[in-house]
C-alpha cells in the first residue's frame, strides 16, 4: 500500500456540525458492543474529511491518545486510510506477519497488531469513514465476526442516509431551484438567527430590496428560457457581490432580498457598486436594470420581517418611480 494517497473528502467535520439526526449515544454503544463482543482492546468510528482521517467515537471515550477528534492527515500511512481509499474492508491478524503493515501507523504509534475494519458510506455511494476493531495481540476471528461487524456497520450506514435525507430536504426547502440562492422560507428562517445575532452583539444591518426593471419585456422578447436565464445571472452576481456571512435570497418572481451586517454607512452602496460593475460586465445577456429599496434595522428594531419587507418595498417603489420618470 506504500504512499498511496487519498482524494481530498469535501465533507464538515461532524464534530464541528450540530448534526441532531444521527443518534450518538447510539454509535458509541454501537462501538461499545462490538470491542465487547471481539474483546478488543478498542474500536472506532472514523470520519473522512476535510481535516483528514477523524475519530468520531472511540469505545474508549478518550482515555487513549486515539481519541475523539483525534486527526490523521489523509496522506499518512494508516488502515483506515487504506480502508478508506480502497472502500473495501481490511483484516489483519499480525502485523508482524508483514512487514506492509509494520508501517502503518497503528503499528508503529499505538502498537496495534491486529485490525478490521469496514468502510462506512454515504448513500449516494461516497466514502464516510470507517468501524474498525484493534488489539494489540494477534487475533483470528470467527466468519460470524466479520458478518456482525458488517451488520453493525450496516446500522451505521442507515443512520447517515438518514441524515442525508434531511439534510437534502432542508436545503431543497431553503432554495430556489432555478438560483440556487434561498428562497422566501430560508431568508424567513435565516433572518430570525441573523436578527438574533446582531442583537446580541449590537450590530446594526440594512435590508435590500431588489426588482429587475422592464423584465417583463425580457420575457416577451427574447422567450421564457432567456427570462430564466437573466434571474439566474442577476442572482448569481448579487450573490457574488456581497460577503458570504450576507442573507441572499429570491423573494419570488423577480424581486430579490438581501440581509446585509452592515458595520459602516459605505458598505451597502460598495456592494450595489460591485453589483453594477459585475452586470455591466455581462455579456450574451439583455441589459438587466435593477431598482433598489433599502432600510437600515437598528439593533433593537422590534418590527417584524414583513413589515420590514413592507418599508423597504416603498423605498424600492420610490426609486423605480424616479428612474421611469428620468
Ligand atoms: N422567465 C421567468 N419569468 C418569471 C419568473 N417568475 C416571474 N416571472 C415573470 O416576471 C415578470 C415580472 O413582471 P413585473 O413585476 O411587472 O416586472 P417588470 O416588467 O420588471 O416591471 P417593473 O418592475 O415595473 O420594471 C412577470 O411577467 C412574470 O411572469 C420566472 O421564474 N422565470
Amino acid at each position: 500500500m506504500g504512499g498511496h494517497s487519498l482524494p481530498g473528502y469535501g465533507y464538515t467535520s461532524f464534530n464541528d456540525m450540530q448534526v441532531d439526526e444521527i443518534d450518538w449515544a447510539r454509535w458509541q454503544s454501537l462501538v461499545d458492543t462490538v470491542a465487547e463482543m471481539f474483546a478488543a482492546p478498542a474500536a472506532y468510528i472514523t470520519q473522512a474529511n476535510t481535516k483528514g482521517v477523524e475519530v468520531l467515537i472511540s469505545s474508549l471515550k478518550g482515555g487513549d491518545a486515539f481519541g475523539p477528534g483525534v486527526i490523521s492527515p489523509p496522506m499518512e500511512q494508516g488502515l483506515s486510510q487504506q480502508v478508506i481509499a480502497k472502500q473495501q474492508p481490511l483484516y489483519v491478524r499480525n502485523a508482524k506477519d508483514d512487514p506492509r503493515w509494520q508501517q502503518t501507523q497503528e503499528y508503529t504509534t499505538y502498537n496495534w497488531v491486529s485490525y478490521l475494519g469496514m468502510p462506512i458510506s454515504w448513500p449516494d455511494g461516497h466514502i464516510f469513514g470507517s468501524l474498525c476493531v484493534v488489539s494489540t495481540s494477534p487475533t483470528d476471528y470467527p466468519e460470524v465476526y466479520m458478518r456482525v461487524l458488517a451488520l453493525i456497520r450496516d446500522v451505521i450506514n442507515s443512520d447517515l442516509a438518514h441524515f442525508y435525507r434531511e439534510a437534502q430536504l432542508l436545503t431543497q426547502s431553503y432554495t430556489d431551484p432555478l438560483t440556487q440562492i434561498y428562497n422566501r422560507r430560508g431568508f424567513e428562517e435565516l433572518f430570525v438567527q441573523n436578527r438574533q445575532l446582531a442583537r446580541r452583539l449590537g450590530r446594526r444591518m440594512a435590508l435590500l430590496n431588489f426588482d429587475l426593471d422592464g423584465f417583463k419585456s425580457i420575457n416577451d422578447n427574447f422567450g421564457h428560457a432567456m427570462g430564466d436565464e437573466v434571474l439566474s445571472a442577476f442572482a448569481r452576481n448579487l450573490k457574488q457581490s456581497c460577503r458570504s456571512c450576507d442573507l441572499v435570497a429570491r423573494w419570488g418572481g423577480d424581486e430579490f432580498l438581501v440581509l446585509v451586517h452592515s458595520e459602516t454607512d459605505a458598505m451597502e452602496s460598495s456592494m450595489l457598486a460591485r453589483l453594477d460593475e459585475r452586470l455591466a460586465a455581462l455579456t450574451n445577456l439583455p441589459a438587466i436594470g435593477y431598482s433598489v429599496g433599502m432600510l437600515r434595522i437598528g439593533c433593537d428594531d422590534t418590527r417584524e420581517l414583513e413589515e420590514l419587507v413592507m418599508m423597504a418595498d416603498l423605498n424600492l417603489y420610490s426609486h423605480k418611480q424616479r428612474k421611469k420618470k428620468s
